[in-house]
């Protein structure tokens, strides 16, 4: 049976079932808008698409997957604020010739990663079109200020927890045919815990398919260290490191470095894991979606994260000119690494 063969309300009465309602809320899904009670007085919000083609295949991705990616990917840019995620809604284009099936594995993806966090999928939208998730997420901050992308300062660790390149490694794999898609069997299953702990090498290109699929931010991780109050500056890693060191770099007006040391194991891993030397060190340094979290301290480094540089004065004039803000190891990383959609320069 395809989506068109339902009306709007039993294509929504057939997902429902699958998601999760926010702790508090109020008025539940159903009527114009959900409302949720919240101890706190801010939340964070953000939103993030997931678009066929772009972000996924069909062929490659089932349902669940990219109902799971949609929640994880949300889930971490609120992490990434120091937030936990209370609540997402989803916002879906669907095609008409879509097996119906599809839309309901998407809510119970989306169900299952949301009930990670004891989050609620609370409403969205569903229309007939191009098959495309909109997703937004409200984060509660639990009273404490956000932790922006602007707080590193010269002297602080540059660290990270969650895997490098593993998103990038699997889209690889798939791409060349290497993988075959369906390699469900190391998934994370329902209710399983995070694969994806520090430079540990992948167990084969299997693993890092994984990742590219269902990514599992190490949120609790994020959120620990934020309590801790040990974090100066937060943000996840979507676009690749160097990119995204780049932006925490010219918020705070400082320089990064990345310490080529520390990212070994990260290499060494995904050469363990089948991909050839030479593209490894890209997928590592510019290769997006494994939404780990990078971040800085000027304490030690917490439980489950480990330093992969550090925090340095800019100096204005020949960092800006030759590319700017970030090096590996005391030297330029090229402009260009790193994922932007408007761009052919791509990893
Ligand atoms: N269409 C838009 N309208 C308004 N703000 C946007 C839009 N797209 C992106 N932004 C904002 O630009 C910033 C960067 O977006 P993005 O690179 O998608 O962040 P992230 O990697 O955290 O998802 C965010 O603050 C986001 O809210
Ligand atoms: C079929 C397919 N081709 C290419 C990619 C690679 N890719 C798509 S978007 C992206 C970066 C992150 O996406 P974006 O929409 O910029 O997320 P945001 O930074 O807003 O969180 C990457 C590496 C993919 N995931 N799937
Ligand atoms: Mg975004």
């Amino acid at each position: 049976m395809h989506v068109r063969d339902f009306s709007e309300d039993e294509l929504l009465g057939l997902i429902r079932p699958h998601l999760p309602r926010a702790e508090g809320i109020e008025v539940p899904s159903g009527d114009d808008c959900a409302v949720i009670g919240l101890a706190a007085d801010s939340v964070a919000i953000s939103t993030d698409m997931l678009v066929e083609g772009s972000h996924y295949r069909p062929e490659w991705s089932t349902g669940y997957d990219v109902g799971w990616r949609a929640a994880m990917q949300n889930a971490a840019d609120a992490a990434a604020m120091g937030a936990r995620p209370v609540s997402f809604v989803a916002a879906l284009s669907v095609p008409g010739d879509r097996d119906v099936e599809w839309l309901v594995e998407f809510a119970r993806g989306m169900g299952q990663a949301a009930r990670r966090f004891g989050a609620g999928v609370d409403g969205g939208d569903l229309t007939r079109g191009p098959a495309t998730a909109g997703v937004t997420v409200v984060g509660d901050l639990s009273g404490r200020p956000p932790v922006l992308r602007s707080g590193a300062r010269p002297g602080d660790r540059l660290i990270h927890c969650g895997v490098l390149g593993w998103s990038a490694a699997g889209l690889h794999f798939l791409t060349s045919g290497a993988v075959a898609p369906e390699c469900a069997s190391v998934l994370p299953a329902d209710g399983e815990r995070s694969p994806a702990p520090n430079g540990r090498a992948p167990d084969g290109p299997d693993a890092v398919v994984a990742v590219y699929k269902r990514p599992n931010p190490p949120v609790d991780l994020a959120l620990a260290a934020c309590a801790a109050g040990r974090i100066r500056a937060l943000m996840d890693v979507s676009d690749g490191l160097v990119r995204d060191a780049r932006r925490m770099a010219e918020a705070s007006n400082v320089g990064i470095d990345i310490d080529p040391a520390a990212l070994k194991c990260d290499v060494d891993g995904l050469v363990c894991a089948g991909v050839r030397r030479e593209l490894a060190k890209g997928m590592v340094l510019g290769g997006g979606e494994d939404h780990g979290f990078l971040a800085t301290t000027p304490n030690s480094v917490p439980e489950g994260w480990r330093q992969i540089g550090s925090v340095r004065e800019l100096d204005p004039g020949d960092e800006r000119e030759s590319g700017g803000f970030v090096t590996y190891g005391g030297r330029n990383v090229p402009k260009g690494t790193g994922w932007d959609h408007f761009r052919a320069e791509r990893v």
